[in-house]
């Protein structure tokens, strides 16, 4: 159980005890929850409460989703929450710019308002977004932490608008906390955090092809200065990012087709699904039969395919030294409706009734990716996290919680 030192008090809404020598003093009792905020910490000269010990038992679990800048992290986040029945805005009648996504069951925040240095600062320092040096692990650290436990934090807020740091918001413990961004598995303290972790490993060709589309159609950005940006950060993305695809219990691989010699469009994508093998409440999807290798046309009578059709791939591998079982899909889906036909040879998938997949794309049909294995994937990975949230409440659930003496 937790232990954490207590800034500023606030009655809430959760499970914390207090320790005995506290308790009496501060008047509580164990329905309560704390609101910790760094600032105030500094600022607040009568405190009387600073110092003071608490235990804390938050029912939060906490997903980390790592991916570099415009790798798909929004959809698959609008993907997540609508697994969980519920869409997602941002804090009502708070900052216009806040980055974070709340939901009934899911807040969503995003990292980079974590940036310590802002916009103007990285220019003077000569640092990319992406360096450690620009962002604040300790906060980071402490306030998931804080929110794991139950209690209230302040988080600050990067403006992308402006570029600069934004007074913070309130963010109180959801079921689901969501962090996702550059670094949620750069920092031990903070991965260690996880109760599940997923990275999107877009590949270079794919990362390009998405940027131009999206930076030139919607932001009017040149070709030339799409092709500078990512090769500035490129550097910086194999030192800090890119490394912490090893530590993802899910990783989402995103490469050019080989269904088309030398293809260079990036339209058609093969995309990759490894699972790490023996993760806490996580069985990974199978493909006809667990544990073997599988290679699979479907398209026939089933499955209407045009040019250049569609291939499955499902087996067992190793990856960065783990364990794994790898499912692949090459090509994209003609008519979605007929995805319930692949759907109903995949096990293992944590639906809660048959054509839950299928009814999910359609849903969503409009999202990018819908048509192939990103939103395949991504919309299985949201129903594996639905299936962990649900047995790690159940497990709480049936273990009573017990106050913690300090
Ligand atoms: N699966 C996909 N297939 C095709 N294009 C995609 C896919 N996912 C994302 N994109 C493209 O990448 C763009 C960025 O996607 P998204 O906003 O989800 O990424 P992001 O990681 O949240 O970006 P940022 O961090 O910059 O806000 C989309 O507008 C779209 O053009
Ligand atoms: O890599 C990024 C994560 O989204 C951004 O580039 C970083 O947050 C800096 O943002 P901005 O370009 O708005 O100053």
């Amino acid at each position: 159980m937790a232990v954490c030192t207590v800034y500023t008090v606030k009655p809430l809404n959760t499970s914390c005890s207090i320790s005995t020598h506290t308790k009496p003093h501060m008047g509580f009792n164990q329905k309560q929850v704390f609101f910790l905020t760094k600032s105030n910490n500094k600022n607040t000269k009568n405190n009387r409460f600073r110092g003071n010990k608490i235990t804390c038992s938050g029912d939060t679990i906490v997903i980390g989703l790592a991916a570099d800048s415009g790798c798909g992290k929004s959809t698959f986040m609008r993907r997540l929450t609508s697994v969980f029945g519920g869409a997602a805005s941002p804090p009502k009648g708070g900052n216009p710019d806040s980055n974070t996504l709340i939901s009934d069951t899911t807040t969503v925040i995003c990292l980079d308002d974590y940036h310590s240095l802002d916009r103007t600062g990285r220019k003077e320092k000569g640092v990319t977004a992406l360096d450690p040096r620009a962002n604040d692990f300790d906060l980071m650290y402490e306030q998931v932490k804080a929110i794991k436990d139950g209690v209230a934090v302040e988080k600050p807020i990067y403006n992308h608008v402006s570029g600069l740091l934004d007074p913070p918001e309130l963010i109180k413990p959801p079921k689901i906390l969501v962090i996702e961004g550059l670094h949620p598995m750069y920092d031990q303290r903070v991965r260690d955090l996880l109760d599940f972790s997923i990275y999107l490993d877009i590949s270079n060709e794919v990362k390009f092809a998405w940027k131009i589309q999206r930076d030139m159609a919607e932001r009017g950005h040149s070709l030339e200065s799409i092709k500078a940006s990512i090769e500035a950060r490129k550097p910086d993305f194999d030192a800090y990012i890119d490394p912490q695809k090893q530590y993802a219990d899910a990783v989402i691989e995103v490469l050019p087709t080989q269904l088309i010699p030398d293809d260079n469009e990036g339209k058609v994508l093969r995309v990759k699904l490894i699972m790490k093998e023996g993760v806490k409440y996580f069985n990974p999807v199978y493909l006809f039969d667990e544990g073997s290798t599988v290679s699979w046309i479907p398209c026939g009578r089933k499955l209407t395919c045009s040019y250049p059709g569609i291939k499955f791939a499902y087996g067992p591998d190793a990856y960065f030294g783990h364990e794994v079982s790898v499912l692949e899909m090459d090509g994209q889906f003609d008519r979605l409706d007929e995805l319930i036909y692949v759907e109903s040879h995949l096990s293992n998938i944590s639906t809660k009734f048959y054509g839950e997949i299928t009814q999910q794309m359609l849903k969503h049909a409009d999202f990018p990716g819908s048509n192939n294995g990103t939103g395949l994937f991504q919309t299985i990975v949201g129903l594996k996290i639905r299936d962990l949230f649900e047995q790690i409440a159940a497990t709480k659930a049936s273990a009573p919680l017990e106050a913690t003496k300090v």
